[in-house]
């Protein structure tokens, strides 16, 4: 009897990775539903026979076993045969909840296909029209009127193990503006891609959305709408909440690591929680580090030393300011003084170039970056502020799309053997120009790098390929590497680090194509890689919680980090493997037993 039981328990143990299985069987447990790793037992057909009839499923689905390539054909029929991108968008979703590990692999079989469907710029039309297709939570809400109650509402989450978060108020989604709760597309859709490239466990992520109000009027009035009708709550009302939040996600999963996405103001939570949190601001330090990455590649490929370059950035937010710092290191890094790296930049916002007497009252975040040399005189458009300074970088993170004309992008040709160009904004319409704008009018020279991807483009009977200067180059892998190390924070050093990974990444083939960022499809190796330099980042600065991971070399660490990562092809494999042999057990003890057996 106590085998029959150990193999119960191995049953329904191994079932939870089929989600909702466990609820239908009078045997098993009860669990609750999993809106994040689905109910796909239901639903996946590849599940053998004997399973289904020891899991009480039999005869709910049809009879014939499908192989998963015939399982994949039929989803790929479905998801193509879908007029629109939100029609994929909405199936893509059906399908994780569905079978989750079928979602999973087809993800990763397919991440160019794919990644734009679940992510950038698909994601951006989902979370505009959240309010219209929203059908299942797929994460966790928390309201303003929480505050107080927080650590009590987290306990709703059926997930034991979170190890990671993406959280946002929504207040700046991708270059659309503040979208209240409706953001809640973008945690989803950067926890999947958390899962897809960098293998954490699709049960260990939580979206979660805040709503602390919106100042989005249209959505305040729209009947659908799913948020509070209240107007953006105060900084300081904001930095209250957030401290309750902060200490009740570490109270309940004390090593969470905690990723703040599209927050309109990001800079004062980063200030105050990341000495004390395994927190990072993606939009600032993810875009800074994967934009930094890209940068070392083109200064090489443009033959033109790092000390000689000129950049002009459209967008002194977040982002823009992020990137600029991040680019400083590593211009301090190849040797120059932190005053003459700085001196490389001119950043423009929405009232022209940055400059200390422009006569407005600057940002705190703009400050560092305001030029003191423009003589009195203020440059009011990109174009002017081209003309002056005659950029050999333009970099584009100002939410407007086209915004790099054909005019600045011919100066951009005129002035530079190999000019380099990348409009960084989301998404697609937000970006600052096409592929195919860049290089007809560089003929075919420019270095580019975009947010959101482009087709390749054929021009005078060559194909050139864009690249996708997108943090989700690294933001997986530094969550991935500060997840396993156990860091207790994410340093400046591990952000640094995860830019740097990626030109090791790059094959002399891509070299070849001057792509600056190696391709997508092999995304998790350079999640992996990330992971490495991330840990090691750690490591040096002794924030680690792993000290054995220290003796491993650099190859046996990599390996390591590799065979950690959730794979949805061997998680389905061995889940199945393993139910189907715990059942034939039972069915053998079973008839020892002269019980009849189901099966
Ligand atoms: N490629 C990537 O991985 C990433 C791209 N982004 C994109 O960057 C964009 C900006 O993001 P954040 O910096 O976080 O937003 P933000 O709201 O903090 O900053 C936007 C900046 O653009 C400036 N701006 C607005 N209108 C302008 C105009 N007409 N002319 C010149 N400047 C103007 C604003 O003054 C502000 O400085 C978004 O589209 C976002 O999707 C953000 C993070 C990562
Ligand atoms: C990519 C990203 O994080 C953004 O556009 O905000
Ligand atoms: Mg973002």
């Amino acid at each position: 009897m106590a085998s029959k039981t150990a193999t119960q328990n191995g049953i329904a143990q191994h079932s939870a990775n089929y989600g909702s299985i466990v609820t239908h069987h009078p045997k098993k447990q009860k669990t609750h539903s999993r809106p994040h790793t689905g109910a796909e037992a239901h639903y996946d057909t590849t599940i053998p026979k004997p399973v289904r009839k020891y899991l009480g499923t039999y005869g709910l689905f049809p009879p014939e076993p499908d192989t998963y390539e015939v399982q994949k054909k039929r989803c790929l029929a479905q998801l193509r045969s879908k007029q629109t991108n939100i029609g994929k968008f909405i199936y893509l979703s059906q399908l994780r909840h569905a079978n989750v590990h079928l979602f999973y692999r087809i993800l990763t079989d397919h991440f160019t296909e794919i990644t734009p469907l679940v992510y950038t710029p698909v994601v951006g039309e989902a979370c505009q029209r959240w309010s219209e297709i929203y059908m299942l939570p797929e994460g966790m809400y928390l309201s303003y009127l929480d505050k107080g109650n927080i650590a009590n509402v987290l306990k709703n989450w059926h997930q034991e193990h979170v190890e990671i978060t993406v959280v946002t108020d929504g207040s700046r989604i991708l270059g659309l503006g503040d979208l209240g709760v409706n953001g809640m597309g973008i945690p989803i859709g950067k926890l999947a891609l958390y899962t897809g490239c960098a293998g954490i466990r699709p049960e260990g992520t939580l979206p979660l959305t805040i709503d602390l109000g919106t100042s989005n009027k249209a959505f305040r009035e729209d009947p659908l709408y799913l948020g509070s009708r209240r107007d953006k709550v105060t900084p300081e009302e904001e930095k209250e909440f957030l401290d309750e939040l902060m200490e009740a996600l570490k109270e309940r999963w004390p090593d969470i690591v905690i990723q703040f996405e599209d927050w309109k103001n990001p800079f004062p939570s980063l200030q105050r929680y990341r000495n004390d949190y395994a927190m990072f601001n993606d939009d600032i330090q993810g875009t800074g580090a994967v934009i930094m990455g890209g940068i070392i590649g083109a200064v090489q490929q443009s033959d033109v030393a790092a000390k000689d370059h000129r950049a002009v950035f459209l967008g002194a937010g977040s982002a823009g300011v992020g990137v600029a710092q991040q680019i400083v290191d590593y211009f301090v890094h190849e040797g120059m003084s932190e005053d003459d790296a700085k001196r490389k930049f001119w950043l423009v916002d929405s009232k022209g170039l940055v400059t200390l007497d422009r006569g407005d009252k600057l940002a705190d975040h703009k400050v560092y970056f305001a030029r003191d040399d423009n003589e009195g005189q203020q440059y009011k458009s990109l174009e002017e502020v081209v003309d002056h300074v005659k950029p050999t970088i333009i970099m584009g993170l100002s939410t407007i799309g086209g915004a790099f004309t054909p005019e600045i992008l011919q100066k951009m040709g005129k002035m530079n053997d190999r000019p380099i160009i990348f409009p960084l904004s989301n998404p697609v319409s937000k970006s600052e120009c096409t592929f195919e704008e860049a290089i007809v009018n560089t003929d075919g020279r420019a270095l580019f790098a975009s947010g959101s991807p482009f087709y390749p483009y054929e021009y005078k009977g060559k194909t050139y390929h864009p690249g996708q200067g997108n943090n989700m180059y690294v933001f997986p892998g530094i969550g991935l590497g500060t997840i396993l190390c156990k860091a207790i924070k994410v340093t400046s050093n591990m952000i640094y680090a995860s830019g740097e990974a990626l030109p090791t990444m790059i094959t002399e083939e891509e070299k070849d194509l001057a792509l600056l960022y190696p391709q997508i499809t092999r995304i998790r190796d350079v999640s992996a890689r990330v992971a490495l330099y991330v840990i090691r980042a750690a490591q040096k600065d002794n924030v680690d919680r792993l000290h054995h991971l220290r003796d491993m070399s650099d190859e046996d660490l990599e390996e390591w980090i590799v065979e950690k990562m959730y794979d949805p092809h061997k998680a389905v494999e061995s889940i199945e493997d393993e139910l189907e042999s715990l059942a034939k057990d039972l069915a053998h003890t079973r008839s020892l037993q002269g019980e009849k057996s189901m099966l």
